[in-house]
């Protein structure tokens, strides 16, 4: 599983002449962006990307990404592996191939924002009774949280004894059939447990939060840019708590759960006032006790390729601080000016982006990749108290212009601006999307 992280200074060794839309996997999202549709088959999509490939190559004196004797099958597998999550596979009515469409609409802040709150109402709808739901019966609790922080004498998120016979799925919606759509690729590993690595494109994941969960061996380490183990190896831990939450879903009956007192918004949750760290603006504060282990929210942002990024809002305002990679998508999280969006009923102010930073190992609070490219889960990795600050770790290679935490892993790489992602690639431009 990935960890997301806040948008980072590249320390690549990319060629120096290598510019960074130059490989596959942008070659592929470039020929179906260019398609009107955003939509084609397997062999149409591999055929545009080879042409183009050719195409840019002749035109900018620059090698081709699809190489060897066989550049289709090159192709094929950076469409299959997907690694960036460029792609949505799915297979239409009737249709014998499998047809890819782009995973987001780059740049459109329209379409974010409405994937944002369908994901939040989702959450909110799905999740939480689990998270915030007591059980009527204390005597069917175990005390068998593994790794949790949970206090004990408070009847929360704690795991069944006897697992009940599953409960029958949900019914699926529009949501559902994207998700299953997306976790179809053949990148998830076969093993560990059960949450969300499925390699069954008909497979239903009925909760939003649907983190990507990689088996290494499987993943193109070349493709990767960013070491996404922590100091404390909170891969595992993430990983761990997904699991736990999924095995929870699977364990504990709604009815057997008091569900007077879930949340509906975030606002019954949490609440952004002045920090605790001096001289650190705004930071996010509980309302209410978060349980361990869950998934609280969505870090909104726009998404977008980082040269897109760059052409728009390198430099602009605040921009770079709010900011946050998933993968090699960017998503933006301010307004035209480069500025965060304050107001509270606006349609998509996001909590999230008031939340400070800390060490990792004193984070309480992960940032989880979900299956769909944009979204970045808050995820609780200890019980927070109410009126607790939230604290999240930014990640490896971000440019802080405070002091650190002691502890964290990144001390070594403040150079005074924000989040600013330094290149260490050419900065030839992109051929055109449009
Ligand atoms: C995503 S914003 C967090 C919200 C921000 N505090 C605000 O008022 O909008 C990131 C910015 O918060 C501040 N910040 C975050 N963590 C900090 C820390 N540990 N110490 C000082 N400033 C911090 C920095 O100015 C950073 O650029």
């Amino acid at each position: 599983m990935h960890e997301a992280q806040r948008r980072t200074k590249r320390s690549g060794n990319r060629s120096a002449v290598q510019p960074r839309w130059h490989n596959q996997a942008y070659m592929l999202f470039l020929a179906l962006r260019q398609h009107p549709d955003r939509c084609l088959s397997r062999p149409e999509l591999i055929k545009a990307a080879l042409a183009l490939d050719e195409k840019i190559s002749k035109e900018r004196n620059l090698p081709r990404v699809f190489k060897g004797k066989t550049p289709m099958n090159s192709a094929s597998a950076s469409l299959t592996t997907n690694t960036d999550r460029y792609f949505i596979p799915f297979r239409p009515d009737g249709s014998r191939s499998m047809h890819f469409k782009l995973a987001y609409e780059p740049g459109n802040f329209k379409i974010a924002v409405q994937e944002y709150s369908k994901w939040e109402k989702k959450l909110a709808g799905h999740d939480w009774p689990f998270c915030f739901g007591i059980p009527k019966d204390p005597s069917i609790l175990s005390t068998t949280t593994t790794g949790s922080s949970v206090n004990e004498e408070q009847p929360q998120q704690l795991i069944k004894k006897q697992a009940p016979p599953p409960s029958p799925p949900p019914r699926i919606t529009e949501f559902d059939e994207f998700m299953m759509s997306r976790n179809g690729t053949a990148f998830h590993p076969p093993a560990p447990p059960s949450y969300h690595h499925d390699n069954n494109e008909n497979k239903t994941n009925d909760t939003v939060t649907t983190p990507v969960i990689h088996n290494n061996n499987n993943i193109n380490k070349k493709n990767l840019d960013i070491d996404h183990t922590g100091e404390d190896g909170s891969n595992i831990v993430a990983m761990k708590a997904v699991n736990e939450l999924e095995q929870q879903q699977q364990e504990i009956k709604l009815e057997d759960l008091d569900l007077s007192n879930v949340p509906e918004t975030w606002k019954d949750i949490l609440r952004v006032g002045k920090s605790t760290i001096p001289g650190a603006g705004q930071g996010l504060f509980a309302k209410r006790k978060l349980p361990y282990n869950s998934p609280l929210g969505f870090y909104f942002g726009v998404p977008m390729t980082e040269d897109e990024y760059d052409s728009l809002k390198d430099g602009v305002g605040r921009a770079s601080e709010y900011s946050i990679m998933y993968r090699r998508t960017v998503l933006d999280a301010t307004d035209e000016s480069g500025q965060p969006f304050t107001d509270p009923e606006g349609p998509m102010f996001c909590p999230f982006h008031f939340m400070n930073e800390t060490s990792e190992k004193q984070a309480n609070i992960l940032f989880i990749e979900g299956a769909v490219v944009n979204q970045v889960i808050c995820w609780t990795k200890r019980d927070i108290e109410p009126d607790e600050e939230l604290f999240v770790w930014y990640g490896r290679d971000v440019d802080r212009h405070w002091t650190p935490a002691p502890s964290s892993s990144s001390t070594s790489q403040t150079n005074g601006i924000n989040g600013k992602k330094t290149n260490s690639t050419t900065t030839t431009p992109p051929p055109s999307t449009s």
